[in-house]
């Protein structure tokens, strides 16, 4: 656990700096490549380069299973979850065909998914139980539990960067998330479960009702305990957001680049931004003082300002806009614009997977573009 008792890596200004002036002569008009400039100069202070490169990009999924699915809050079988591990394994998913697409490490990591697939390819067992309690119920995981998901995430930030990674992406796998995801949406926002409640996998629109109000009356069945972020998240997440979560806050702390899928890695990433920007974790002693960060006030503290090192969000870029209208909060409560708007919904770190290539031609372009003095053009007056 000690090891999540450090501050985030610092960002060096004066990379931005050269960076940025080294956009400014490249031959364009001055902005003109819009947000491409934007990533290249973030991945080169990340970098603390003038060449940005993307050229081991790592995506772990995390697969976990959620009580919640026997208050039939999702439009697909909890089986679900196994059997597209088994076919993330054999690269049939949209995951495997993108990770291969781009040349990135992929791997698996079991989480808690009920029954045991392994062994598979590419499967890492790393099982805290087999999937959580019914939340609606009961707390969805035990305090030991939840620390131990979230240092499977920041097992996998640290294989990742022993590797030799350049860019971490987490993906999900698990029936029922969707629940966990609006659940902690509505509490860390404050909004309405009725407005951040979403079709997930497809429910029709009197499930959704039923949704809603499954998560509403869970909420105010644990309202007591939801004390702070990580309380949300043992109290109504699961193992694999958890294990995000940890793999964020790492990643934060060891300085290597994130790209963050959709709604469900999005909450994960807002409890990691809270909890690594919080200034008490640098003076926290034991897990049990974590847990409490934020205890008062807890929507306001949430954005309560740490010391000097940067926000986890610094570290991070976002990559779609889900169709799930908890995003949307989450993403404006972080104060960071998504990168695409493609009405998905699929999970598994697709949305992430799809922009490595736009990472990387943001950084060719950064380094490969002629300046107006090398071509000879003519800069503006
Ligand atoms: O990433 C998203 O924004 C997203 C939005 C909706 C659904 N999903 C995926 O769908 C599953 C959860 O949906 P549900 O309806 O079972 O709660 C889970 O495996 C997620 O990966 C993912
Ligand atoms: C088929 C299927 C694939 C998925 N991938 C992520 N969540 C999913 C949910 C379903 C139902």
């Amino acid at each position: 656990m000690q090891r999540f008792f450090c501050a985030n890596q610092d960002l060096d200004e004066s990379f931005i700096e050269a960076a940025f002036l080294h956009q400014r002569q490249l031959t364009k008009p001055e902005g003109s490549l819009g947000r491409l400039e934007e990533v290249a100069i973030r991945l080169a202070s990340h970098q603390r380069c003038t060449q940005p490169e993307v050229v081991k990009p790592w995506i772990s999924v995390f697969a976990a299973d959620h009580g919640i699915v026997e208050d039939g809050v999702s439009a697909y079988p909890q089986a679900v979850t196994q059997e597209m591990v088994k076919n993330f394994s054999r690269g049939g998913a949209a995951i495997s065909v993108l990770a291969e697409f781009s040349q990135a490490e992929f791997e698996i990591v079991d989480v808690g998914i009920k029954e045991d697939p392994a062994p598979l390819a590419h499967l890492l067992s790393a099982r805290v139980a087999a999937g959580t309690q019914n939340f609606s119920k009961l707390p969805a995981m035990s305090e030991q539990q939840l620390f131990a998901a979230l240092s499977v995430g920041a097992d996998a930030a640290e294989r990742a960067r022993n590797a030799g990674a350049d860019l971490f992406i987490a993906g999900e796998m698990g029936i029922g998330n969707t629940s966990s995801a609006a659940a902690m949406t509505a509490v860390l926002s404050g909004k309405a479960v009725s407005e951040v409640v979403g079709e997930g996998t497809g429910i029709s629109f009197s499930q959704k009702k039923q949704k809603a109000q499954v998560i509403e009356q869970a909420i105010n069945l644990h309202r007591e305990h939801l004390t702070s972020p990580l309380r949300v998240l043992q109290y109504l997440g699961g193992f694999e957001i958890a294990a995000m979560t940890g793999a964020y806050i790492r990643c934060a702390q060891l300085g290597l680049s994130v790209v963050v899928d959709g709604v469900i890695a999005s909450v994960a990433a807002w409890v990691g931004d809270f909890v690594s920007r919080n200034e008490q974790l640098l003076r926290c002693q034991s897990s049990e003082e974590m847990l409490d960060l934020g205890k008062y006030s807890m929507p306001e503290t949430i954005f309560c300002t740490c010391g000097s090192c940067p926000r986890l969000v610094e570290w991070c870029f976002f990559a779609h806009l889900s169709a799930e209208p908890a995003h949307e909060v989450i993403l404006e409560a972080l104060g960071v614009e998504p990168m695409l708007q493609f009405e998905m919904r699929l999970g598994e770190a697709s949305g992430a997977a799809l922009v490595i290539p736009l990472l990387r031609q943001a950084c060719a372009l950064h380094n490969r573009m002629a300046t107006f003095e090398q071509a000879g053009v003519s800069s503006a007056d």
